[in-house]
């Protein structure tokens, strides 16, 4: 089942559009990686997933019922979130912030001391919030969501402004919560924080859906480019057509966004026209190019 599936969901603001037509789906039991640059819409769909903001366009559904005035209370008592990071009061202890997230919610003292120990803050309790750590911090509020027992947490760039000792143990925690069937939805600007744990990948530009599925899928929907190695790169030139994106680089011939089938003709081409082809591959691409060739406008 999924666990959040959305249908045509739009926010505009004005004129302006800023969610286009989303189409998100998660899979219970899942991590899910919202990707996208900055301002593509990730924190505007999640405060719409949270009910914070209200959608212009589309419907929303969780744990399988539309999302309703009727049914929104009862939806997100199952969700835990965490959104303007990080919240807390500053000049209480981490116990005395946990304490009214509490009597909020009306929340049990066991719940609250698994939250605590899930994200490994027992030891810090009695200290002032002010005084922590910004990895310390986003723990705190990490416990505050996780306190009521959220069957889906939503957490809004969980790992922002963490070094990297404080990012992996975000990746840590948020794996060991999956583990034990809490679906997650995170959000990052920054593929490499989150594309290892994330069983689910989402990216967003411009407020818009650009690729939906697993890593794998976004390895297999790139095209990388088609690199030609030939010995005699003077009879390459005017075999080249203005209609492909080439570019000679030494002895190598590389070509942007073309098919099996258009580079076949390429190479027999240069192969006629005298060339020396020696090898053809396909240039190896990062999860990293992809994700940035996706979101720098140069859609596949
Ligand atoms: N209340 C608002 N009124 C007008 N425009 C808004 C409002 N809130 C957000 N926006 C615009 O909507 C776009 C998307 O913003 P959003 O915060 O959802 O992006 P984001 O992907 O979460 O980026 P970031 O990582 O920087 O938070 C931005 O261009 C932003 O300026």
């Amino acid at each position: 089942m999924d666990i959040v599936s959305t249908q045509a969901l739009g926010k505009r603001y004005g004129s302006t559009t800023v969610v286009d037509d989303l189409h998100l789906r998660i899979p219970e039991g899942c991590v899910y990686g919202f990707l996208g640059p900055n301002g593509s819409g990730k924190s505007t769909t999640m405060k719409m997933l949270l009910s914070l903001i209200a959608p212009t366009s589309g419907r929303i559904e969780l744990f399988g019922r539309p999302m309703t005035r009727e049914t929104r209370r009862d939806l997100l008592a199952g969700v835990g979130s965490l959104i303007e990071a990080p919240p807390g009061y500053g000049h209480l202890t981490g116990a005395e912030n946990l304490r009214i997230v509490q009597r909020s919610l009306g929340l049990r003292n066991d719940q609250v001391e698994r939250a605590v120990r899930t994200v490994r803050l027992q030891d810090q309790m009695d200290k002032t919030v002010r005084h922590y750590s910004l990895g310390m911090k986003q723990r705190l509020g990490i416990a505050m969501a996780l306190a009521r027992d959220p069957r889906l947490l939503v957490l809004d760039e969980p790992t922002n402004g963490l070094d990297p000792a404080g990012i992996e143990e975000i990746r840590g925690l948020l794996r060991h919560l999956a583990s034990t069937g809490v679906t997650v939805m995170v959000s990052s600007h920054l593929l490499g924080e989150i594309d290892r744990i994330a069983d689910v990948l989402g990216i967003l530009n411009g407020g818009r859906m650009i690729f939906q599925g697993s890593r794998a899928d976004l390895t297999r929907s790139a095209s990388p480019d088609v690199l030609i190695d030939t010995l005699d790169p003077s009879r390459v030139e005017p075999v080249l057509r203005s209609d492909l994106s080439a570019r000679l680089d030494g002895h190598t011939v590389r070509l942007s966004g073309i098919d099996d089938r258009t580079t076949a003709r390429v190479v027999e081409d240069l192969a006629g026209a005298g060339a020396g082809v020696v090898g053809v591959r396909r240039d190896e691409q990062s999860l990293e190019d992809v994700f940035m060739s996706l979101t720098s406008g140069g859609r596949p």
